[in-house]
């Protein structure tokens, strides 16, 4: 018997890309897609690349739709994920890529997103290494609910854990900048979003601590650090459609030396089938994880400044939220964790 799944969010671009992985997951049969403005149309009509799903009508997001299945993923906007898993019963499975459920700090939630703190959810980064040993993939085994990270997170996130785990990085001073593609805004009309806009530019937005995925960063170091990590954050948007190219800095313990750095980095990512730190010397782009699940890094020690620089890329819709999401599946269901994800992306 196949574990029946409904997304919710099935028009957008992160439940487009849950349907594109459910669809080719061995274990899995998409029962029911669910959307807003969206609802009675085909999947045919909404997201056209899903070939084998084309007949599949949409229906309105309700606690009524979203009963009856295995698993139930989340793909909607802020805030409107916490009152339809409160309908859903313990036993199944919530899966929620949106940021209700990702903050453990009330205060934080309360300074960058607004509103009740709707509490926090196992943390879907299983390859996050934890202080003391342990990783992140422990606490998603057997979980009912998982919080799927947010996109830039995860590559800054992995970019920086090992050092932080491996105390060898000062927990101030920590410096990241990202570049996304357009669709880490998602498929809803604004201007700032269109074609001529974005394209031949790019520009910076949330400078100065103001985006909420600054908390986040600092949630998932600190984790790794067993201290608070604090953390300069700036996204910019790039012209392309998808892929996020993550640069990430922190200076380094007195005394450390580049062959523990990297040796740090080695091992701590030596077992990931999805997170590869490169061969010496090679710098990774986006265009190599288009489609995959992967995050490619490279780091190099800057001597003279005392810094350890990280560069990491991700699909900020398949690594960076729909493969997390089916990864966190599989962990939770005690299936193969690679079970549906792709190894492999497209080129050119
Ligand atoms: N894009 C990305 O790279 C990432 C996105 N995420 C998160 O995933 C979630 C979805 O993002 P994304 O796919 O980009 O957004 P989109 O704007 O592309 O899609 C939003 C989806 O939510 C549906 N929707 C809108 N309002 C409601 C509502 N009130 N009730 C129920 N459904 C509603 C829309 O339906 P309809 O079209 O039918 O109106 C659509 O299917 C967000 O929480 C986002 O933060 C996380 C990581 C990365
Ligand atoms: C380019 C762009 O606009 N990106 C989005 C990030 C989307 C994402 O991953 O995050 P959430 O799931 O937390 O919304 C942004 O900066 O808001």
């Amino acid at each position: 018997m196949k574990i029946q799944v409904a997304v919710a969010g099935a028009s957008g671009y992160a439940g487009g890309e849950l349907l594109r992985l459910l669809s080719g997951h061995p274990g899995v049969s998409i029962k029911t897609v669910a959307g807003a403005s969206s609802a009675a149309r085909t999947l045919g009509e909404v997201q056209p690349h899903l070939h084998s799903l084309a007949d599949m009508v949409v229906q309105d997001t309700s606690a009524e739709t979203l009963q009856g299945h295995d698993v139930v993923f989340l793909a909607l906007p802020h805030g409107a994920s916490a009152s339809l898993a409160e309908t859903l019963g313990p036993e199944v499975l919530v899966i929620d890529a949106g940021a209700d459920f990702r903050l453990e700090s009330a205060s934080d939630w309360g300074q960058y997103y607004g509103g009740p703190h709707a509490g926090a959810w196992p943390y879907g980064l299983p390859e996050l290494p934890r202080t003391g040993g342990e990783r992140q993939r422990d606490r998603l085994r057997g979980a009912r609910r998982v919080a799927v990270p947010g996109c830039y997170p995860t590559s800054a996130v992995l970019a920086l854990a090992p050092g932080f785990a491996a105390g060898l990085l000062e927990p101030r001073d920590v410096v990241v900048v990202s570049a996304s593609g357009a669709s880490g805004a998602g498929r809803a009309l604004k201007p700032h979003l269109l074609a001529s806009e974005v394209m031949g530019s790019m520009s910076p937005y949330g400078v100065g601590g103001g985006h909420r995925h600054t908390p986040e960063i600092e949630q998932g170091l600190s984790w790794a650090a067993g201290e608070p990590v604090q953390v300069s954050f700036t996204p910019t948007l790039a012209p392309m459609p998808r892929g996020i190219l993550t640069t990430a800095t922190a200076r380094l313990r007195e005394g450390v030396t580049a062959g523990e750095v990297r040796a740090a980095w080695e091992e701590a990512y030596a077992g990931e089938t999805f997170v590869r730190l490169l061969p010496e010397g090679a710098w990774p782009a986006t265009s190599s994880v288009v489609g995959s699940n992967h995050v490619l890094m490279q780091l190099a020690v800057d001597e003279r400044a005392g810094r350890v620089v990280v560069t990491a890329v991700v699909d900020n819709l398949t690594k960076g939220t729909a493969g997390a999401a089916v990864q966190a599946m599989n962990l939770a269901l005690g299936l193969d964790e690679t079970s549906g994800l792709p190894e492999t992306g497209l080129a050119p």
